[in-house]
């Protein structure tokens, strides 16, 4: 079990090539691929490659800071840990290393509904550190909606203080990386707070009927749904999947506290483009009615301070968690937290961006000539 960080990591492309030589080729081809072609995978990362930061020179920055407002708390930055299914695979210590590292660092944590650790575990140990950020429940709605409302019952008496309902996952994507390593789950890991759940019965199909279509679809979250969960929860309810426009004016008139943009990391739909293209289009149809976050590629502390340019709250990461947490379990990922946060620190003083909110003036825009 790795518990002490390898020596030589200095950034986020190193963590990833560290975990993967370390990683069995199971686990690799699950944390690290992404649907079909890869191509929306490789272009989330890209993106925020190809935008140009254009810097201010000689601006006062004594002083300046991370601090960002998120649904009516202030974090020290604006950097939160995207839900990843089955953090045990990565680390014995799973979740509970991620949790920590998240909890003392002052990153926001979102839990997964699959996650490979008791939901209430997670929570006991986040919400004793007082630098924590937000704690946030991901949900994937399950075809029975009982164990749903009992599941969200858990979160509220946990204390978690959001659910993210991931809207654009009803079915995984072909995920070629992981049938070709022949992924499955080792003995020892699962989905914990699915316990006893009952998988409905097979809908026994006619010759012509699709699998998909005809059954496994039929338990598909809908708008109705996001109505229903607002319905029984006290709690803000955050949409995770968001990239068309129209479902973004949608999903604010559905009364949600905030949207996040992403393309699941690439795992889902193929060629959807990269959510660095995505966002603002987005952000101007919300025009500020909610938060929104992004997540997809995001590795260094430049592709931070360009997303909130374009019109992010926060950011949410993913795989460079699972790298961390590979390589050296809580340390590990605490440490790609803080390499993070000290590259958008440093993007700032070097753009000559003193807070968080000029950030869009950090971005390169085509220009005239005077
Ligand atoms: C191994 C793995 C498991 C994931 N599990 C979930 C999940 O359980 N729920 C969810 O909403 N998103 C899940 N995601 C998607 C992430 O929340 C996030 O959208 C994506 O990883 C962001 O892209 P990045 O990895 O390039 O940072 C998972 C991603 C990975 C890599
Ligand atoms: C268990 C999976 C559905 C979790 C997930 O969202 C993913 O692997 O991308």
């Amino acid at each position: 079990m790795r518990t002490t960080l390898p020596e030589g990591l200095v950034n986020l492309a190193d963590h990833e090539a560290f975990a993967r030589s370390v990683l069995s080729a199971q686990a690799d081809a699950y944390f690290n691929g992404g649907a079909a072609d890869e191509l929306t995978l490789r272009e989330n990362v890209l993106a925020w490659q190809r935008i140009a930061l254009l810097p201010r020179v000689l601006q006062p920055l004594a002083g300046a800071h991370t601090r960002v407002e998120l649904l009516g708390r202030t974090l020290a930055h604006p950097i939160l840990i995207a839900p990843m299914a089955y953090q045990r695979l990565a680390h014995p210590h799973g979740e509970m290393a991620t949790a920590l590292a998240a909890a003392v660092l002052g990153a926001g944590l979102v839990l997964s509904t699959q996650a490979s650790t008791p939901l209430e575990d997670v929570a006991r140990l986040v919400l004793a550190e007082s630098a924590r950020g937000p704690l946030w429940f991901q949900l994937y709605l399950q075809a029975d909606r009982g164990f749903t409302r009992e599941l969200v019952q858990r979160a509220e008496a946990a204390e978690y203080e959001a659910l993210v309902l991931t809207v654009d996952a009803p079915v995984n994507g072909a995920r070629d990386r992981e049938r070709r390593a022949g992924f499955t789950l080792p003995p020892g890991i699962s989905a914990v707070n699915l316990r006893g759940l009952r998988e409905p019965d097979p809908v026994v199909l006619r010759p012509g009927q699709s699998a998909l279509f005809d059954d496994l679809m039929t338990h598909a979250p809908s708008w109705d749904d996001v109505a229903w969960l607002r319905s029984i929860t006290r709690l803000p309810v955050l949409l995770k999947g968001i990239t068309h426009p129209a479902d973004a004016r949608l999903a604010v008139s559905a009364g949600a506290a905030g949207l996040i943009v992403s393309n699941h990391g690439g795992r889902t739909l193929d060629t959807v483009p990269a959510t660095a293209m995505l966002l603002p289009a987005v952000a101007q149809v919300v025009g500020g009615a909610v938060p929104l976050l992004v997540d997809g590629g995001i590795r260094r502390g430049t592709d931070v301070l360009k997303a909130i340019g374009l019109g992010a709250a926060a950011v949410m990461v993913g795989r460079p968690i699972l790298h961390g947490l590979t390589n050296a379990g809580a340390i590990g990922v605490a440490h790609v937290l803080r390499l993070l946060r000290d590259e958008l620190e440093l993007a700032m003083a070097l753009t000559g961006c003193s807070s968080l909110v000029g950030a869009s003036e950090a971005l390169a825009k085509p220009m005239s000539s005077p």
